[in-house]
């Protein structure tokens, strides 16, 4: 799997791998980006169909999870932070199952250990298929922001650039995902954010995460919905932050 791919900040910093949310590209990050670039070295990646990442189908989160591995390994890279939104935090549970030991922390923000049911993806992923992302605007507007947000425009519209093919595909990636019965497993120091106002992710399914993974933190952001890390960046980087300067599981 091959995922475009984007590195910011000092280069003998220690690394935090961000992965972006279902139609959403790298610059998704760009409100953490001077706050984190400040003691970390940044790893943005695409998922497939998304900003520079070439379309793909027929993939699970267990495969986008290997294409970031391959991304490690490039770089040379033994043990990094990740931080991820949705189908990118999905990406970091799953990496941090299948890699303890690369895995030193975990943001997972507005995220779930299974994401709604199988048969409203597949209907989401034909819909797409036969008509665009174009259709998805007004509702995705309401799942990613709280009524008002200023800056919405910019965020949709990684939304109606993204390729059908790639975007279902992962919506079938995330119709298969589950891995509430492996939260026990993760053994990185993991902080937990929903947005307050979220209906994809609600506060109940970062619970669940919190509550399964051992060392876990909740952060429950008021004044935001699916994509908190844009609505407010000023809550959410202060937290990623210091939850990644002190939380960084050395064995
Ligand atoms: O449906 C949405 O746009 C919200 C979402 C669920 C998984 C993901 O990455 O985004």
């Amino acid at each position: 799997m091959i995922l475009h791919h984007r590195l910011d900040g000092p280069p003998d910093a220690p690394v935090v791998v961000l992965g972006p949310s279902l139609g959403t590209t790298l610059d998704l990050w760009e409100p953490q980006l001077p706050a984190l670039t400040r003691t970390w070295r940044v790893l943005r990646y695409d998922l497939p169909g998304h900003g520079g990442s070439p379309s793909a189908s027929g993939f699970t989160v267990d495969d986008l999870a290997a294409g970031v591995l391959a991304l490690l390994d490039r770089h040379g890279l033994d043990a990094v932070a990740y931080g991820g939104v949705s189908l990118g935090g999905a990406v970091g549970t799953t990496l941090a199952l299948r890699a303890q030991d690369r895995v030193a922390s975990l943001a997972l923000c507005c995220t779930s250990a299974r994401f709604g049911t199988a048969e409203s993806w597949r209907e989401r992923a034909a819909l797409v298929r036969a008509e665009g992302t174009k259709p998805l605007t007004e509702a995705t507007r309401r799942r990613w922001f709280t009524a008002g947000f200023p800056d919405a425009e910019r965020y949709l519209d990684m939304l109606r650039d993204a390729d059908p093919e790639g975007y279902a595909s992962c919506c079938e990636a995330l119709a298969v995902f589950d891995v509430r019965d492996r939260l026990g497993e993760v053994r990185a120091p993991a902080l937990v954010i929903a947005g307050a106002e979220d209906p994809a992710t609600p506060p109940s399914d970062a619970e669940v995460l919190a509550r399964g993974i051992p060392d876990a933190e909740l952060l429950v952001v008021p004044g935001a919905a699916h994509l908190a890390t844009a609505e407010r960046p000023d809550v959410v980087n202060e937290a990623v932050t210091r939850h990644l300067t002190t939380r960084w599981r050395t064995a």
